[in-house]
């Protein structure tokens, strides 16, 4: 088993790191720790260890650590283990992969790999990027695009909070087209989900399934600071998919067009507009919960 472990990623990290590993030391798991010194570097680490054939290949960080170890193993047969050490954890919320370390270093050993499907960005500069669990562009991008990251480290997700109320007093709301397969759509913001949940465990998609191909699509057609910040007071509340000029819809296949909007995936930057978005070609394992140890809980 490899771990690589994002140092950045969180708060209080390392801490949680040695929690988990106390776990895997005491059940006689065998393990390498790697740390990533830069972006793209779990991405690197993941491919190699995959091609060298470990079976198991754990991010511990947060969304955009998994996403880029997903990368990296697309095309290998490696199974993605997750710690979840990151600031929102989407990701191990949205498939019940225990947020606790000691709970996510036992699940390495104890699950069984299941499929998912990532989705894929395709820029005009012929870069491609894939993501795990959303990919978003307007509003919560520029939120991302700008965040402190010293703040984010001091203060963890309190730091999109603040940022979001400057970004409402000065993003301007230039309008987005989205191409689908069957027809156009205009918003001011888009966000491309794979599952169901948002910054943390905030209900954004109630109708999406991250084990299955596709995406739910938010178009935000409400434009302007008063909608922008009636969306983020619904959102924590549970009530976003409920908000009046928001629609979600299907696809497996979309293009978002706009004047050079900013474009994040699983919290991180990621570009501009325009974008194509696609499901990921080759499917994801990844170490889950035991489904029938589930329906016994239950
Ligand atoms: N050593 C490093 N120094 C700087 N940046 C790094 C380093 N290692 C990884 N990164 C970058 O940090 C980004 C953010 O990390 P990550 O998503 O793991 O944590 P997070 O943002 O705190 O969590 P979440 O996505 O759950 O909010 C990653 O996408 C990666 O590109």
């Amino acid at each position: 088993m490899i771990i690589i472990f994002n140092p950045t990623a969180g708060q209080r990290r390392r801490q949680r790191l040695e929690r988990a590993l106390a776990v895997l030391r005491h059940v006689g798991q065998e393990f390498v720790v790697m740390e990533t010194t830069h972006t793209g570097h779990a991405k690197a680490l993941a491919r190699a260890g995959a091609a060298e054939g470990c079976g198991l290949v754990v991010a511990a960080g947060g969304d955009g650590t998994i996403a880029e170890v997903a990368a990296g193993l697309a095309g290998h047969g490696a199974v993605l283990g997750v710690l979840p050490l990151g600031t929102a954890n989407v990701f191990a919320w949205e498939l019940g992969i225990p947020v606790r370390p000691d709970a996510a270093a036992r699940l390495l050993t104890e699950g069984e790999p299941r499929l998912v499907h990532p989705g894929e960005a395709l820029f005009t500069d012929r870069t491609t990027r894939l993501f795990v669990q959303m990919l978003g562009a307007g509003f919560d991008a520029a939120v991302v695009a700008n965040l402190d990251l010293g703040l984010k480290h001091r203060i963890g997700r309190g730091a999109y909070v603040w940022q979001a109320m400057r970004e409402l007093g000065r993003y301007q709301f230039p309008p987005l087209r989205v191409v689908f397969e069957d027809g156009e759509a205009r918003a001011s913001s888009v966000i491309v989900s794979k599952g169901r949940l948002y910054a943390g465990r905030h209900l954004l998609a109630p109708a999406a399934e991250i084990a299955r191909p596709g995406f739910q699509v938010a178009l935000f057609h409400g434009s302007g600071p008063m909608a922008a910040a009636a969306y983020g007071a619904a959102l924590p509340l549970n009530l976003l998919p409920r908000m009046p000029g928001l629609t979600l819809r299907h696809a497996t296949r979309l293009r978002i067009e706009g004047e050079a909007v900013a474009v994040q995936a699983d919290g991180d930057p990621a570009g501009r507009l325009p974008v194509e978005v696609r499901v990921a070609e080759a499917p994801l394992r990844v170490m889950l919960p035991r489904l029938a140890g589930m329906a016994q809980a239950a």
